[in-house]
């Protein structure tokens, strides 16, 4: 379809905005009506449930991460995230497959399912207790059923033609400011993946503890990736990327994900933000219209704290000098009485542009309200799942 933006399908649902869906199916109603029961409880449900999965089933321990508090309910949180939307298939489909691949990774076989769902509906009949009954408990049994198939067909499918991971060395590293580092990896097999998506990563320095990572260059032809990670304050991860990986380690990559990706059948502007790493997406994206050679209009607004930290500035402009078709907004906040946001609205109009918003959530989340405002219907402004960002830390 060359003139419609293909359906956003998000890689996870978001959890902040739930479908607003009142009635359903029975399963649905009941399926919803504990999760309102446990509302209130929902770490203890979290508890009980790894406490019996684990007690039960030792064999299944080594395809979690060995601290459980960081990520613990990541699992869960999904599975009851998904029950919940049930009725609201596309979507509900479309996420179950990525996450059904996206665990290819840890470990996970079609075998390990029915010991989940049995501590599952367990722990729900526990807490949910008020509310449970023969109905409830069939009713969690058909949902659960019905998520697990397709996650086990998905990674079937994908079995068939891609490894569960990657290997990848790290060939360069380069410390950009005090607490941002551009890496650059060699994947042992190739690695399929389009401008504007994200990998998962696991280092050397924390097993099992996985962090996503959007890919900070289209597809290059010497098959390297590169990735910008700034060190947060208590990020495993990231700190050990930025101050202690060194050319020669080796890392894992998870399969690519995400939809904010351009459908190069449309000629319409592009409008990206990006935040501070949240560049690293938006470079990918405009290195991949140069290459499509179509010369559609392109606005990128790279926002930061302070002029020290747009910290690919340089590489930003160079681009825009060698693409006509390109223009590069560097907008650095006035005492925080000006964020990347606010700055659209100086320029325009916008609403013939599809836009693109890559950085930190409250910059995503009021992004989507300024390019709303700026008359961009929803369906056209891409971004990657809130929720996820949120999990990820
Ligand atoms: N695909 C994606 O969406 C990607 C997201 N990221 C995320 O981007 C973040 C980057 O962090 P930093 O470099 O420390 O960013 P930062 O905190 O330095 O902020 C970067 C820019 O976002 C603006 N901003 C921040 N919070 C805002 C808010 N609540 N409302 C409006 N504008 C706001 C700032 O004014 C600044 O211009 C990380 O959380 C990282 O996970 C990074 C890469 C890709």
């Amino acid at each position: 379809m060359p003139d419609a933006f293909r359906p956003f399908v998000p890689e996870t649902l978001e959890v902040a905005e739930p479908a607003p869906v009142v009635e359903g199916s029975p399963d649905a109603v009941l399926v919803r009506r504990t999760m309102s029961a446990i509302g209130s409880v929902s770490d203890k449900v979290t508890s009980y449930f790894y406490a019996l999965l684990f007690v039960r089933h030792p064999d299944l321990r080594p395809l979690f991460p060995p601290a459980m508090d960081a990520q613990r309910d990541r699992l869960l949180k999904a599975l009851l995230t998904a029950a919940e939307h049930i009725d609201n298939t596309p979507v509900l489909v479309g996420y179950l497959q990525n996450l059904g691949r996206g665990h290819r990774k840890y470990g996970t076989r079609p075998e390990h399912y029915p010991a989940v769902g049995e501590c599952l509906i367990e722990a729900l009949a526990k807490y949910a207790a008020s509310v449970w009954d023969k109905e409830t408990e069939a009713a969690w049994v058909r949902t659960y059923t019905t998520i697990s198939q397709v996650m086990i067909d998905a990674a079937a499918v994908d079995e068939l033609r891609a490894p569960a991971w990657w290997q990848a060395e790290i060939v360069s590293h380069e410390l950009r400011t005090q607490d941002i580092a551009v890496l650059t990896v060699r994947p042992d097999q190739p690695y399929p993946f389009l401008a504007g998506q994200y990998a998962s990563l696991e280092t050397p320095w924390w097993p099992r503890i996985w962090r996503h990572y959007s890919f900070a260059s289209a597809p290059r032809s010497d098959g390297l990736l590169s990735f910008h990670v700034k060190a947060v304050p208590a990020g495993w991860v990231s700190n050990a990327l930025v101050h202690r990986a060194q050319p020669g380690d080796v890392i894992r990559l998870g399969p690519p994900a995400g939809s904010m990706t351009i459908d190069h059948t449309r000629d319409s502007g592009l409008l990206c933000l990006g935040g501070g790493t949240g560049i690293a997406p938006i470079k990918a994206l405009v290195e991949d219209v140069a290459e499509h050679g179509a010369r559609r209009r392109m606005e990128v607004f790279y926002g930061a704290r302070t002029d020290h930290d747009l910290y690919d500035i340089d590489t930003m402009l160079r681009l825009k000098q060698s693409h006509s078709w390109l223009e590069v907004r560097p907008v650095v906040d006035k005492d925080g009485l000006l964020q990347l946001p606010d700055a659209i609205r100086t320029f325009g109009p916008w609403t013939e542009y599809d836009a693109y918003i890559s950085g930190p959530v409250g910059m995503i989340r009021s992004g989507v309200n300024a390019l709303r405002g700026a008359g961009i219907p929803k369906e056209r402004i891409r971004h990657d799942s809130v929720a996820e960002l949120v999990a990820a830390g």
